[in-house]
């Protein structure tokens, strides 16, 4: 099972980030929390860090961590690990996905989302 962290990053008026996956990744266009595998010896906080700054260009810091849901995919099962997050730096510059978007809570469910985000976009909605 391959253990993926992602951010639900907040900001100060409550919007939610989200990010569309490009044509060249695998799930294409699909939409999701941005994030990535945790490496082998690292922390999953640190690794949640690391890759939000590696895709989105900003540094976050850790608000509080929601239930990970296991997802079987076709040929991977994945164990997604999900924090609630703030951006501490600057503005968001994208280096991997295609597009992204500020949503409030109540439009984030009508998004083409990656299969194992849709229990965790609920669990978040009702938090
Ligand atoms: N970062 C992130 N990955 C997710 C989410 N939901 C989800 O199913 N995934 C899957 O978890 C894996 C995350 O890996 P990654 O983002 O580091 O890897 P990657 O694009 O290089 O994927 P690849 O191994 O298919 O090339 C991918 O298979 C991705 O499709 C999510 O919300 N955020």
């Amino acid at each position: 099972m391959i253990k993926v962290t992602c951010a639900i990053i907040v900001n100060a008026g409550g919007l939610v980030l989200v990010a569309q996956r490009s044509e060249t990744m695998s799930l294409p266009l699909k939409w999701e929390f941005p994030g990535g595998k945790i490496e082998p010896g690292e922390t999953a906080e640190a690794c949640l860090i690391r890759e939000i700054k590696e895709e989105l260009h900003v540094d976050v810091e850790i608000v509080s961590s929601l239930p990970p849901n296991t997802h079987k995919y076709p040929n991977v099962t994945i164990q997604l690990i999900p924090f609630v997050c703030r951006i501490t730096s600057a503005q968001v510059l994208l280096k991997e996905h295609r597009d992204f978007k500020w949503l409030p809570k109540d439009e984030l469910l009508a998004l083409d989302w990656a299969e194992a985000d849709v229990p965790i976009v609920k669990h978040y909605i009702e938090t």
